[in-house]
């Protein structure tokens, strides 16, 4: 499937037309089925995105937000995905919005895989909107490479919902959207900054395993064109 690629001067600016194409999305889906939904990757590359979004002016309080992926740690821990999202894009006008967590207080990964995945049936699918980030080792949503459920995570036969996953240098144990979950979002954005990401995207889009470098399931299969955002 072919990927169109939005290039911006720098991250700022990179931040202002994602929250502006994302708050679009967001807006068209409030008034065409009365509800949207979005879900969002943590790392270190989207704050100013999150920020520039919650500063936009749309009916919040029928949007839900979710993660991409999650570290199975509470949502105080500064690891957390959720805290970021919480620090930086609940804020504002988003203050509003409602939140789905991925962590859950479950006693383990796998229980909290299965919680999530129930509750997640009630926002409907597809998803309206899914930003996906990547790591430099290819690694996208916690499709990491060698990691123990990858095969099954970006398998198109696995059900849509959320699996766990653990991989050298991934830290703590993981929780997943599967491929199916997220590769048909309505707006599929992959963002990415820096000049290290682009040449590790060009690797991805050359010939080799999904395995390797699992951002290549998205790149290839998704049913949704994916959208690049990137700034130098
Ligand atoms: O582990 C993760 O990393 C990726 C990329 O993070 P970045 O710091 O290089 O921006 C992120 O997309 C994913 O959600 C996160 O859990």
């Amino acid at each position: 499937m072919s990927a169109r690629l939005h290039e911006f001067k720098d991250g700022a600016a990179l931040a202002e037309g994602l929250a502006e194409r994302v708050s679009g999305a967001l807006a068209d889906a409030v008034a065409s089925r009365g509800r949207a939904s979005i879900a969002v990757s943590g790392g270190s590359t989207p704050k100013a995105f999150f920020k520039a979004l919650s500063r936009r002016d749309i009916d919040w309080g029928k949007v839900t937000i979710t993660l991409v992926d999650e570290r199975f740690v509470p949502a105080d821990n500064p690891r957390s995905n959720h805290l970021l999202v919480a620090d930086n894009l609940l804020q504002d006008r988003a203050k509003a919005a409602n939140i789905l967590p991925l962590y859950r207080d479950a006693g383990s990964a796998e229980e909290a895989a299965k919680i999530v995945s129930a509750d997640a049936e009630a926002l409907g699918h597809p998803f309206d909107v899914v930003i996906l980030g990547m790591g430099t080792d290819g690694h996208t949503a916690s499709f990491f490479p060698g990691g123990s459920r990858l095969a099954e995570a970006i398998s198109a036969e696995t059900p849509r919902g959320v699996i766990t996953m653990e991989a050298e240098g991934a830290g703590e144990p993981r929780l997943t959207f599967t491929f199916a979950s997220l590769q048909d979002a309505r707006l599929l954005v992959l963002h990415i900054e820096g000049q290290g990401k682009k040449d590790v995207l060009a690797a991805a889009e050359a010939d080799g395993p999904e395995t390797d470098m699992p951002i290549r399931a998205i790149l290839r299969r998704a049913a949704t064109p994916v959208d690049i955002y990137w700034a130098p």
